[in-house]
C-alpha cells in the first residue's frame, strides 16, 4: 500500500509501504493511484514527491505475484497515471530503485538520489524485461547505448553514475526526502509537460544499427540460449519508434516471456539464492536461532590461486588479513599478484585499494591472533592434517579453523584438533575473489555458531553460501562424477569430446565437460584417484564391479594435463593455450582403446549425450537430498547455478528435472540402467521413485519429503 501526507503546506508525500523492499504489489500499485488521485484533487498541494519506506525506494514489481494471475492496477497505467499528471512529481530515491521501481521513477518527472542509491533494471536476471515503459523511456533519456548496457546486463548503477548519465537530476548525502520536498517546491510552479520521457525523442546516435548490431552479437553469444537477453535488445530497438508503438512492441515481447519456462526457472532462482540462507543441521540448529561471530582477523595459509583469491576477498570485505606461505618465491608471487588484484577491484569500486588491510607472513605464528583460520593448502590430506594440528596449538580459544577443501573429510581434519565444534569446510570457487558460491560444509561436531560465523564471513564477502553436510566432494563435486563418467563412457562407446561438448554447450553450460576439464587440469583427479590406490598403467574397465573407464588416467598418463600442458582431450598451441582445437590423436588413441577392449563405436545422438549426462548428475542429486547432505533441492540448485555454470534459465538440476517431468527422468534413467546395469549412477535412486510416486510434487514441495539434512561418512 502507500501512505500520504501534505509536507511543508503545499507537498502532497507518496510513501510506498510494503516492507522489505517496498515492492509493487497489487496493493502498492492501487495505493499510488489512490494517492496520486489525492494529491492531484487537493487544492493546496502544488507538487508531488514518491518516496519509499524505510530508506529504501522500490525493489520493483512483486516477483511473488507473477506465478498467479495478475489483480489490481497494472503498472504500466500506473505509471502513465504519474507522468500524465498536471503537477510536478519528484521521485525520491533513497537504497534501491530497481525494476519496476525504477519505472517508476522513470515516470515522474525529477529524480533525486541519495548518493549511496543504486539504480538498474535487473528484469534479466529475472528471465523478462523491463515491461513497464523501462525499454522506453530510459534510452530516451539515456541514449541507447548506455540503455542497452544498464537493461541487458541488469547491472545496478551508482548514484554517481547516474548522474553522469542522465539518469537523476540531482544527488545529495542528505535527508533525501526532504532534499526532494524542497526541489518539489521550488519547481512547484512548473508545467511538467516538458518533463514528460514519454514525449522525448530517442536521442540522435550516427551509427545506431552498427550499435544495436553489436549490442545483439555480444548478446547472443553470453545468452547460452536465454530468451530474455535478446527480447530487452529488441525492445530497446523499439523506442526509436514512436512512444506508443514501442510501448506496444515492448508489451508482446514482455508476454512472451512472461509466460516462458525460462522467466519461471530464473525467478525460482532468485527466491532460491534467498533460501538457502535459512540454513539448518541435523541437529535442529538453524539460521535464525545462531547468532555468528564477527570476523575482524582472518589468516589465510596457502597461497596459490585459492589463497591469493580468498586473501582478496576477505579484504574486500573489510577484513583484516594475515597471509601466509612458507615457500619465499611463492609468497613474493602472491604478494605481487594480491596486490595487484586489490588495486583492480578499487579502481572497478572506484575506492582506494585497502592495502594495508593484509600482511604477509611467512611462518604460522601470527594464527595466535587471529578470529579465523582459512586453510587453503594443496588438497593432500596428510598435509591438511599436519596444518590443522599446528594450528590447533598455536591458535588462541574459539579461533574457528576452516579448510578450502573441495571434497575431503571434514571430520578427519576437526579429529585433529582440540577444538572439533570450530572446524568447517569453505569450500570457495575459482577465482575465488569473483565467483558467487561458497559451500559451508559442517562436520559431524561443527557447531552451530562455527557454521553460522562461515556462512556470514560469506555473505560479508559478497557470496552465496550454502550449508551442506560432509561425504565426499560434499555437492557440487560429488554429483559431478557421475557427470563426468558418462562423458567418458561415451566417447568409449563412440562419441567424440567434440560432440559431447557442442550438446552440453548448446544445453546452455558455458563449456562442455571435456574443454572444462582441459581448463580446470586433468591431473588433479588423477592425483585424487591415485590417492585412492589407483595402479599406474592399469586400463581394466571393471573396478569393484563396476564399470570404470580408465580414459582420463590414461591421459593424465602420457603427460596430457588439459592447456597447462597445451593437450588434453583437445590439443592447444602451446602450453597454456586456451583455444581448443580437436586432436587427431585422441581420436586414434579412442579408436586402438576401443580395439583393445573389443568396443564397436556406435553413433551417438544429441538425447542420448544429455540424458546420459545430466540425469545421471540429477540421479545423484536426488541421492544428496534423500542422504540429507543437502537441505533442499533449492541448496542443490543454488550451488549448480553458481559454482558449476548451469545455465540460470534452466534452473539448476533439480528445477530442471521438475520441468521435464519426473517421470520421464525416472523412465529414462530405468531404461539407461537396463542397458548398462554396471553403471549403478544410472540406477535411479528411491527419492526419485517416491516423487513419481507422489504425483511429482512441484520442486518447492520435495523438502515435504525429505528427512533433516544430516553428516555422512
Ligand atoms: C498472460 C500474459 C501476460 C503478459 C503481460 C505481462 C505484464 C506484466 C506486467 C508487469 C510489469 C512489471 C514490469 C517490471 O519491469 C518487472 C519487475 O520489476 S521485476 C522485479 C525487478 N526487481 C528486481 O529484480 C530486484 C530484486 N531484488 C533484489 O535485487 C534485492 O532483493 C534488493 C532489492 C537489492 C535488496 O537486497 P537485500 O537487501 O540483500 O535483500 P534480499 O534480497 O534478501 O530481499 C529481502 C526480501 O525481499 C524479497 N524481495 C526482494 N525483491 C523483491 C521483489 N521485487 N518482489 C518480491 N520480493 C522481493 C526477497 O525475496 C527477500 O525475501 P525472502 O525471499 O528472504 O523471503
Amino acid at each position: 500500500m502507500a501512505q500520504y501526507s501534505r509536507v511543508s503546506g503545499t507537498v502532497g508525500l507518496i510513501t510506498l509501504l510494503n516492507p522489505p523492499v517496498n515492492a509493487l504489489s497489487a496493493a502498492v500499485r492501487q495505493g499510488i493511484v489512490d494517492m496520486m488521485d489525492k494529491a492531484l484533487s487537493d487544492r493546496k498541494v502544488k507538487s508531488v514527491v514518491i518516496c519509499g519506506h524505510n530508506g529504501k525506494f522500490c525493489g520493483g514489481a512483486d516477483i511473488r505475484e507473477f506465478s498467479s494471475p495478475l489483480t489490481g492496477p497494472l503498472l504500466i497505467p500506473v505509471i502513465q497515471g504519474v507522468e500524465s499528471a498536471a503537477k510536478p512529481v519528484v521521485a525520491a530515491i533513497e537504497g534501491v530503485a530497481l525494476g519496476g521501481g525504477l519505472e517508476l521513477a522513470l515516470g515522474c518527472h525529477y529524480r533525486i538520489a541519495h548518493s549511496k542509491a543504486r539504480l538498474g533494471l535487473p528484469e534479466v536476471h529475472l528471465g523478462l524485461l523491463p515491461g513497464a515503459g523501462g525499454s522506453q523511456r530510459l534510452p530516451r533519456l539515456i541514449g541507447v547505448p548506455a540503455a542497452l548496457d544498464i537493461i541487458t546486463t541488469g547491472r545496478h548503477v551508482t548514484a554517481a553514475e547516474a548522474l553522469k548519465l542522465g539518469l537523476v537530476d540531482r544527488v545529495t548525502d542528505r535527508n533525501t526526502v526532504d532534499e526532494a520536498v524542497k526541489f518539489a517546491l521550488s519547481v512547484a510552479d512548473q508545467s511538467p509537460q516538458s518533463r514528460r520521457i514519454s514525449t522525448f525523442p530517442c536521442p540522435h546516435h550516427p551509427d545506431l544499427d552498427a550499435v544495436f548490431e553489436g549490442v545483439m552479437q555480444r548478446v547472443r553469444q553470453r545468452a547460452r540460449g536465454a530468451l530474455a537477453p535478446v527480447a530487452c535488445v529488441q525492445a530497446v530497438a523499439a523506442a526509436t519508434l514512436p512512444f506508443a508503438q514501442g510501448m506496444e512492441r515492448e508489451r508482446e515481447l514482455m508476454a512472451t516471456l512472461f509466460t516462458s519456462g525460462q522467466a519461471r526457472a530464473q525467478q525460482y532462482h532468485f527466491f532460491a539464492q534467498r533460501a538457502v540462507g535459512r540454513w539448518s543441521m541435523p541437529s535442529g540448529a538453524r539460521w535464525d536461532k545462531t547468532k555468528p561471530v564477527a570476523v575482524h582477523k582472518a589468516m589465510v595459509i596457502g597461497l596459490g590461486t585459492m589463497g591469493r583469491g580468498i586473501s582478496v576477498a576477505l579484504v574486500q570485505a573489510g577484513v583484516s588479513v594475515v597471509a601466509m606461505e612458507t615457500n619465499e618465491k611463492q609468497l613474493m608471487d602472491a604478494k605481487q599478484a594480491i596486490s595487484s588484484m586489490l588495486e583492480r577491484g578499487a579502481k572497478r569500486r572506484g575506492v582506494a585499494p585497502a592495502l594495508d588491510k593484509i600482511r604477509y607472513s611467512s611462518d604460522m605464528q601470527p594464527a595466535a591472533d587471529v578470529d579465523l583460520v582459512i586453510e587453503a593448502v594443496f588438497e593432500d590430506m596428510a598435509l591438511k592434517k599436519k596444518v590443522f594440528q599446528q594450528l590447533s596449538a598455536l591458535c588462541k580459544p574459539g579461533t574457528f579453523l576452516c579448510s578450502n577443501t573441495s571434497g575431503l573429510d571434514v571430520d578427519q581434519l576437526a579429529s585433529e584438533t582440540r577444538t572439533p565444534e570450530l572446524v568447517v569446510g569453505m569450500h570457495f570457487f575459482a577465482p575465488a575473489h569473483v565467483m558467487k558460491l561458497l559451500e559451508v560444509v559442517y562436520g559431524s561436531r561443527s557447531s552451530p555458531q562455527a557454521v553460522a560465523t562461515a556462512m556470514e564471513l560469506g555473505k560479508q564477502m559478497g557470496k552465496v553460501s550454502v550449508a551442506v553436510g560432509n561425504c565426499r566432494g560434499f555437492v557440487g563435486n560429488r554429483m559431478l562424477k557421475p557427470y563426468l563418467e558418462q562423458a567418458f563412457f561415451l566417447l568409449e562407446e563412440g562419441a567424440t569430446p567434440e560432440f559431447v561438448d557442442q550438446v552440453l554447450e548448446e544445453f546452455g553450460f558455458a563449456m562442455g565437460v571435456f574443454r572444462m576439464s582441459d581448463l580446470s587440469g586433468l591431473d588433479v583427479g588423477w592425483r585424487v584417484r591415485k590417492a585412492d590406490g589407483l595402479p599406474d598403467g592399469h586400463s581394466a574397465r571393471i573396478r569393484q564391479g563396476c564399470r570404470y573407464s580408465p580414459l582420463g588416467d590414461l591421459l593424465c598418463e602420457q603427460g596430457r594435463f588439459g592447456q597447462k600442458t597445451g593437450r588434453g582431450w583437445y590439443q592447444y598451441d602451446k602450453p597454456g593455450g586456451q583455444v581448443a582445437k580437436p586432436d587427431p590423436w585422441l581420436q586414434d588413441f579412442l579408436e586402438k582403446f576401443r580395439t583393445q577392449h573389443g568396443l564397436v563405436a556406435r553413433r551417438i545422438d544429441h538425447q542420448e549425450v544429455l540424458e546420459r549426462c545430466l540425469y545421471a548428475l540429477m540421479n545423484e542429486g536426488f541421492r544428496i537430498l534423500e542422504d540429507g547432505i543437502a537441505a533442499g533441492p533449492e541448496d542443490i540448485d543454488v550451488i549448480y547455478v553458481l559454482g558449476y555454470s548451469w545455465p540460470p534459465h534452466r534452473g539448476g538440476p533439480m528445477f530442471y528435472a521438475a520441468m521435464v517431468g519426473l517421470k520421464k527422468v525416472l523412465e529414462r534413467l530405468e531404461h539407461y540402467h537396463q542397458e548398462h546395469p554396471d553403471i549403478p549412477s544410472l540406477k535411479p535412486c528411491n527419492l526419485l521413485r517416491k516423487l513419481v510416486v507422489s504425483g511429482s510434487p512441484p520442486v518447492q514441495k520435495w523438502r515435504e519429503f525429505l528427512q533433516k539434512p544430516q553428516s555422512q561418512l
